[in-house]
């Protein structure tokens, strides 16, 4: 069965090569098809539908049945490539500390991780797929998702478990912090051992990435030493490499995630003109999580200095209980470009190809013939809207 889509006012496919697509600076990067068709049917991977047409509506071809999207606009489903799902508590408390000028320094993780600790399986899970379920509302349809409020080998190997249940994306983040209970005398370097010992070696399994806390600026994360150690255990583990970088303070993750040849850093908040350079000649992404800057009073940081050094950007909410309990994809990509310098169509990439890049994927953030059909729904006649309605819900995931 195949079905055509039509009334598409503005199809975004993000393919920079496309024929035909609008050649306006807005629109710079994201072939935009205007008055567009789609025509997708069965046969891909799970029997999910995949993209077998996409053209000006008038060129469109017969199919077995068809849908009028009245003049909305369809984007490929958003990338949210950073997040901590699954945690139980609540610390808004701490935000509204911060809002009083308080810093964010990582010790209300231990907040988490208790009352993470504490929560049944079915807690957790519920809370999970609750949050999953808000993203998809509004627009996000991959998701990827870190442990890290466990801190103990049954807890981490649990929160990588329920990870698992929605998304193949999965980080083990047991270098998130030294859990307070082992941080008095040789805890930490004990803690080191058991992160790349036996917590991974557990971890592991249910896993594609490892992920650390690399900041010296923080008593509770990891320096550059405990850091590369971790980061070097996950890879001989065969785990692919992210990391948490340069979020307090100008420090040593950017250089060594470049080094180690890491998908991403994520922060970059505070960066150095060699940390530009470095990134500018590495596969490694930036990634850039705007609401954390939001919700901590931090600077943000400045994404038009690494785009024009020619380092590939990615936007994502780090959903998380301390620094940014957002969950939308769309209030990112207005700050980033409110805050961070971009345009709007750099950060409308950064959510999707960009952020696609950061998890080496090439199968979602785009729309492609031969791909997925992984559609998000814009109500508004262009996707400019993200941005300009700011708060306002345009964006959905479109079930097919
Ligand atoms: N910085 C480390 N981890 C999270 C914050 C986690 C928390 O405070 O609970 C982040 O990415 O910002
Ligand atoms: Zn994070």
């Amino acid at each position: 069965m195949s079905m055509l889509i039509t009334g598409i006012a503005e199809l975004v496919t993000c393919d920079d090569t496309l024929e035909g697509a609008l050649d306006e600076p807005l629109h710079a990067g994201l072939g935009v098809l205007r008055d567009a068709a789609v025509v997708i049917g069965g046969g891909g991977e799970d029997n999910a539908p995949t993209v077998q047409w996409l053209g000006p509506a008038s060129q469109a071809p017969q199919a077995d049945w068809a849908v009028d999207l009245e003049g909305r606009s369809v984007i490929p489903g958003l990338v949210d490539s950073h997040s901590h799902l699954v945690f139980a508590g609540d610390r808004s408390a701490e935000f509204a500390a911060r809002m009083s000028g308080t810093p964010y320094d990582g010790g209300g993780i231990a907040v988490t991780v208790e009352a993470t600790r504490a929560a049944s399986d079915a807690d957790l899970r519920a809370l999970l797929q609750q949050r999953v379920q808000e993203m998809r509302t509004q627009g996000t349809t991959t998701v990827e998702i870190k442990s890290g409020y466990g801190l103990t080998v049954e807890d981490e190997v649990r929160a990588l478990r329920l990870a698992r249940e929605v998304t193949s994306e999965v980080t083990y983040l047991g270098a998130h912090v030294v859990p307070p209970e082992r941080r008095d005398g040789g805890g930490r370097a004990a803690y080191v051992d058991l992160v790349c010992g036996e917590m991974l070696e557990a971890c592991a399994p249910h896993a594609r990435w490892i992920d650390v806390f690399c900041e010296p600026a923080s008593p509770h994360a990891f320096d550059a030493e405990e850091s590369r150690r971790i980061l070097e255990a996950g890879r001989d583990a065969g785990l692919e490499l992210r990391v948490h970088g340069n979020q307090l303070s100008e420090g040593p993750g950017v250089q060594l995630a470049v080094e180690l040849d890491a998908a991403s850093v994520d922060h970059c908040t505070f960066l150095s003109d060699a940390d530009v350079e470095a990134l500018s000649g590495s596969r490694t992404v930036a990634t850039l999580l705007p609401g954390v800057e939001f919700s901590t009073r931090q600077p943000y940081p400045d994404a038009r200095r690494l785009i024009d050094a020619g380092v590939q950007v990615a936007i994502a909410t780090d959903c998380n209980p301390g620094t940014c309990y957002s969950s939308s994809m769309p209030l990112m990509i207005a700050l980033a470009v409110r805050e961070t310098g971009m345009t709007p169509a750099e950060a409308l990439r950064a959510a999707t190809v960009g952020a696609a890049a950061s998890l080496r994927r090439t199968d979602v953030g785009r729309i492609a013939v031969g791909l997925r059909a992984d559609f998000a729904l814009v109500d508004a006649p262009s996707w400019l809207h993200i941005p300009y309605r700011v708060g306002v819900p345009v964006v959905r995931a479109l079930e097919l």
